[in-house]
């Protein structure tokens, strides 16, 4: 199959205060999130003066991918759309059916399977190419990573910088603390083909990175950012719940890793860097939070080598036992489209 175009998917963020509602409108759009959720999350955006790190940190991947792709005769040009803010991938589709592309890969910064981080983003290039019509080029998604070397090595070298911000005579008391944004508990369940894909995926990285960062250390899979209304199960325990827990068990230290995430926007800036550090603090924790992989070298080459999967038959480079596809036959095959 000939590629002509590469196309970064990501979630999209507010750039300016007047950005920040109008945002978390497309965010929330039909999915019964509470009024009030909507109103403190707009605090936070608001914190940071309305603007997320997420745009940014797209453009500098996006980037530092074109300069990967130039740099081994990789020769797609390079596109960005978004699921909720500018630039919105409607846009970006159109943008690529004027200059003529017709089979795009598409790479989504998220490394799991389920709905939010895989499924919805087939339906966003469904959803622009309906709008854009006849002529809209084709998208096919890049498989997921989570076990990938290339995400796994820069969580872990995080996970041991940031043991090194730490008490060492605490050593034997610390924590590591994995993190990932919750879903409810109904997502979680039919994420993947056979469901659960998404926990037991982050199950896995957890393990990965454990292992190649602090052996000997005991670690936590836990969760963080979660909205929906009270009544509805999401997966638990929260990250704050789960701090307080730990106190009481004789740990001294944490490390908070976020591998649910690729860079530090806003839900790993304020829910962690503020809230659970704030926690931390009311608890006497020492706290450490491990960075992402955002622009590392080692990352940006994973997104080159799962192009060349497509492209150029390279092997899949993995860590992992879990199975892999480059189009699940679950939360990742294309929505059916009435006409194509
Ligand atoms: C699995 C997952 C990922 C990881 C995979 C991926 O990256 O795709 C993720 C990423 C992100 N989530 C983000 C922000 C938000 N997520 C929300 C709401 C929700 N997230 C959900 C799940 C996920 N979300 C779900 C099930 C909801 C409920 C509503 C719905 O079913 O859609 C809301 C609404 C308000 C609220 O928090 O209640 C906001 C503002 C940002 C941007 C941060 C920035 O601006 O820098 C990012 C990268
Ligand atoms: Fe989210």
């Amino acid at each position: 199959m000939a590629y002509d175009a590469f196309v970064l998917l990501s979630f999209g963020g507010p750039e300016k205060p007047d950005d920040v509602m109008p945002f978390l409108r497309n965010v929330t759009r039909g999915r019964g999130i509470p009024e009030e959720r909507l109103a403190a999350v707009a605090e936070h955006y608001l914190h940071f003066g309305g603007v997320s790190p997420i745009n940014q940190q797209c453009r500098e991947l996006l980037a530092a991918i074109e300069a990967d792709f130039a740099a081994h005769g990789v020769g797609l040009p390079a596109y960005w759309g978004n699921r909720n803010w500018h630039p919105m991938i409607e846009d970006t589709v159109a943008q690529m059916r004027d200059d003529g592309v017709e089979h795009a890969l598409g790479f989504a910064t998220s490394a799991y399977g389920g709905y939010s981080s895989c499924r919805q983003y087939w339906e966003d290039i469904a959803r622009a190419q309906e709008k854009v019509g006849p002529g809209a080029p084709r998208i096919s998604k890049l498989r997921q990573f989570w076990d990938h070397p290339g995400f796994v090595q820069p969580h872990a070298d995080a996970v041991r910088e940031a043991l090194g911000k730490l008490d060492p005579a605490h050593r034997d008391s610390t924590r590591l603390v994995f993190t990932a944004h919750s879903i409810p508990v109904s997502m979680s369940e039919n994420a993947g083909p056979t469901g659960g894909r998404y926990l037991a995926q982050l199950e896995e990285t957890a393990g990965l990175v454990a292992a190649q960062a602090a052996p000997g250390l005991e670690y936590d899979l836990v969760w963080q950012s979660r909205s929906g209304p009270p009544q509805v199960p999401w997966l638990e325990p929260d990250i704050n719940d789960h701090l307080e827990s730990l106190a009481g068990k004789g740990v001294t230290d944490v490390v908070v890793s976020p591998i649910g995430f690729v860079s530090d926007h806003l839900e790993v800036i304020w829910d962690l860097d503020n809230e659970a550090l704030e926690t931390a603090g009311k608890l006497g924790l020492g706290f450490a939070r491990a960075g992402t992989p955002g622009t590392d070298p080692r990352f940006v080459t994973m997104v080159r080598h799962l192009v060349e999967e497509r492209t150029a038959g390279r092997d899949r480079e993995r860590l992992g036992r879990l199975p892999v596809w480059d189009e699940c036959p679950g939360c990742c095959v294309p929505p059916r489209r009435a006409s194509r």
